[in-house]
């Protein structure tokens, strides 16, 4: 054979590849169809029935050269990149997604912003226990020039015989002390009920880790007009965690920030080992901002500047740790708030940091 020849031949194989490449993005568009129609009417994307009906007919149908296992093979490598392309689409419609809206979703807190590339602070006690101790912690960080205050006025507790927080009692003091030094306050709703009566008080909903599928908390939340921010479960995934957020924005509330909180893992170093990779993962993913919880993830008063460095490093938009202007006698989490000259230091260092990543 002549090199002639040879190129003939290949001219030939090449034309028939165009029209392979040309037949097969045809068979995707179909397949996509037929996963729109399957979504609408709830139907799973993966039929073996159907695909075993494909492979029947195509062993009836080969002729060779190819060996019919062959041909089996090569289809079914085409089902799965039928049903990949049905699963992408599904993605895309998720409206927290990228896909859906290209550009970050810019929440407003009081003038503070999240997801715009500012970098800030979200601080506060682990929970509200008396008008003084948040008086002690809000002026700390007014001198800071820090506006975003959390404080846990329901508080879930692994044991129910812990402090169980304050309740609207303690939304009450957040409140009022935020308005006293111009501070904008968060706090967690774990009722759906409470949502309502949460409105008048807080200027971000929190809705816990160990809430993030409780699905009739996200709904409400969904339906009313005030920013939510979003915990990661102890142990769920990204995609859940990604699946949990939609549950908000399907009803109509898009002005949520995710929060990284650390997961449960073998490691026992660390209350939960912090997915710094989430951040970025969720950036990417998602168009809202992502904050990192340095108090939770770690346990640790040690590792929170470390960590916290990672999270702005890696580009949170924010980081969110606990102070309690006495530790020792706090009534939840008393290991791992810092106190308030070690909350100066923190924000202090962190302060410096951000100058040099800048
Ligand atoms: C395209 C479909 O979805 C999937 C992909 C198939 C294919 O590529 O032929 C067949 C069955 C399903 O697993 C379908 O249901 O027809």
């Amino acid at each position: 054979m002549s090199n002639k020849d040879l190129q003939v031949l290949r001219n030939e194989i090449d034309a028939i590849d165009v029209k392979l490449l040309e037949l097969l993005s045809e068979r995707g568009k179909l397949a996509q169809e037929i996963g729109k129609v399957k979504q609408v009417s709830g139907v799973k994307r993966f039929d073996p029935v159907r695909e075993r009906e494909v492979l029947d007919k195509i062993a009836e149908n080969n002729e060779g050269p190819f060996d019919t296992p062959t041909m089996k093979h090569v289809f079914k490598t085409i089902f799965k990149a039928c049903l990949d392309l049905q699963e992408a689409d599904e993605r895309k419609t998720l409206l927290v997604s990228r896909k859906a809206k290209s550009q970050n979703t810019v929440v407003d807190v009081k003038g503070v912003k999240f997801g715009n590339g500012e970098q800030n602070f979200i601080m506060g006690p682990c929970a509200v226990e008396s008008i003084e101790q948040v008086r002690a912690v809000a002026s700390a960080m007014k001198e800071q020039g820090i506006k975003l205050m959390r404080g846990g006025a329901f508080k879930p507790r692994t044991s129910p015989y812990d402090f169980q927080g304050l309740g609207v009692e303690g939304l009450e003091i957040l409140r009022t002390v935020a308005d006293e030094y111009d501070l904008a306050v968060i706090s967690e709703i774990v009722n759906p009920a409470d949502v309502e009566v949460a409105l008048e008080y807080v200027d971000v909903i929190q809705v816990g880790a160990r809430n993030m599928q409780n699905f009739e908390l996200l709904k409400a939340v969904g339906k009313v007009n005030k920013p939510v921010l979003l915990k990661r479960g102890l142990s769920a995934t990204i995609d859940e965690f990604v699946h949990a957020a939609e549950y908000i924005i399907a009803q109509g509330n898009d002005q949520i920030i995710l929060c990284e909180r650390g997961i449960r893992t073998y490691e026992k170093a660390t209350r939960n080992t912090l997915d710094i990779s989430a951040v970025p993962i969720l950036k990417k993913e998602t168009h809202l901002p992502v904050v990192v919880d340095v108090t939770h993830s770690t346990g640790r008063k040690d590792l929170l500047l470390p960590t916290a460095k990672a999270a702005l490093a890696i580009g949170a938009d924010a980081v969110m740790a606990e102070v309690h202007p006495d530790p020792a006698v706090a009534l939840s989490d008393s290991a791992q708030q810092m106190d308030i000259p070690q909350f100066n230091e923190f924000i202090n260092e962190l302060k410096e940091f951000k100058n040099k990543l800048a």
